[in-house]
């Protein structure tokens, strides 16, 4: 494995005539990172996944794995990828179609162990349109996996699963990023992201808003949101509370969001014994979740 960043993105731009799909992104992944891309529909995660695979070219700025081009990455099978409902054959069974695949790969692992990773060596003789919605997302990942990877990405993988599958599914995949590879996946699922990545990006109208360690975002989504009257708040007074991570001040009322709204409320009380009609809503890991990716604070 070479040294340096498994992937690193710079200035990437691409539009689709009016949309910024991807609106100036700057990413760099170590190796061995597992990360998730998470963001609502349309915050431009399969977008970059496109980029990074080199489906699609950038209007503008850069993509290199392990220091190489997409289209050689993809070539060297230095990455591999499992995207959203990509294309398997009906009439081929699902060994031969891992088979065909590796049989493109210098150094491919052996069908046998990629359909065991993977958790389908049973489904080995089973044709494509006899599986299931989570067989055939397994069998998509004993495609990707059979290239032997560095860098794996994955598009939603666990869309068509059930809770069962979808846990089988991230013990393969933590057992396949325990031996040093790196891994991207894109998710829709908070709760996935906190799991299984050990890095959140989290997207929104094509930028990055947020990136940081899982216990960030914990303590991110962790936070309670405090609303009262505050006679005579000041945006200094009020942003100096103790925890408070935001603020907004309108005329009287305040709402903030702190880390510890008990230390927050005694200071607020302390400081504005006047302040009246005090509420106390846990954020919550959706709250923290939409409040990062749905504001539009320009
Ligand atoms: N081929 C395309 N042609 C036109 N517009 C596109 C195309 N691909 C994506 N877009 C638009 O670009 C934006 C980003 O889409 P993208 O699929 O990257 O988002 P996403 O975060 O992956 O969403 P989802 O979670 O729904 O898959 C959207 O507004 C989408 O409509």
């Amino acid at each position: 494995m070479t040294t340096g960043a498994a992937v690193r993105l710079t200035g990437l731009r691409k539009s689709y005539g009016e949309v910024r799909a991807v609106d100036g992104i700057d990413l760099t992944i170590a190796p061995g990172e597992v990360v998730a891309l998470l963001g609502p529909n349309g915050a431009g995660k399969s977008t970059t996944v496109d980029l990074i695979l080199g489906l699609s070219a950038p209007d503008a700025g850069d993509v290199t794995v392990f220091g190489a081009s997409p289209t050689e990455a993809v070539q060297t099978g230095s990455i591999g990828a499992m995207l959203q409902g990509g294309a398997l054959l009906d009439d081929a069974t699902v060994g031969e179609m891992v088979a065909m695949v590796a049989s493109l790969h210098r150094d491919p692992m052996p069908v046998g162990e990629a359909l065991a990773r993977a958790g389908i060596e049973d489904l080995a003789n089973r044709r494509g349109n006899k599986l299931s919605g989570g067989q055939k997302q397994r069998a998509r990942f004993a495609v990707a996996l059979v290239s032997d990877p560095d860098v794996l990405l994955l598009d939603e993988p666990t869309a068509a699963m059930d809770v069962a599958s979808r846990r089988e599914f991230w013990r393969s995949m933590q057992a396949f990023s325990d031996s040093g590879r790196t891994v991207l996946f894109a998710t829709h699922y908070l709760e996935e992201a906190e799991e299984f990545a050990d890095r959140v990006v989290l997207m929104r109208g094509g930028r990055i808003v947020a990136d940081g360690s899982v216990a960030q975002v914990r303590a991110l989504a962790g936070g309670r949101s405090l609303r009262a009257v505050v006679p005579g708040a000041t945006a200094t007074a009020i942003a100096n509370l103790p925890g408070v991570t935001e603020y907004q001040l309108r005329g009287q009322r305040i709402a903030v969001s702190s880390t510890d709204s008990d230390a927050t409320l005694r200071a607020l009380l302390t400081a504005f014994p006047d302040a009246h009609d005090i509420e106390i809503t846990a954020i919550g890991l959706e709250g923290a979740f939409l409040s990062l990716t749905s504001e539009e604070e320009e």
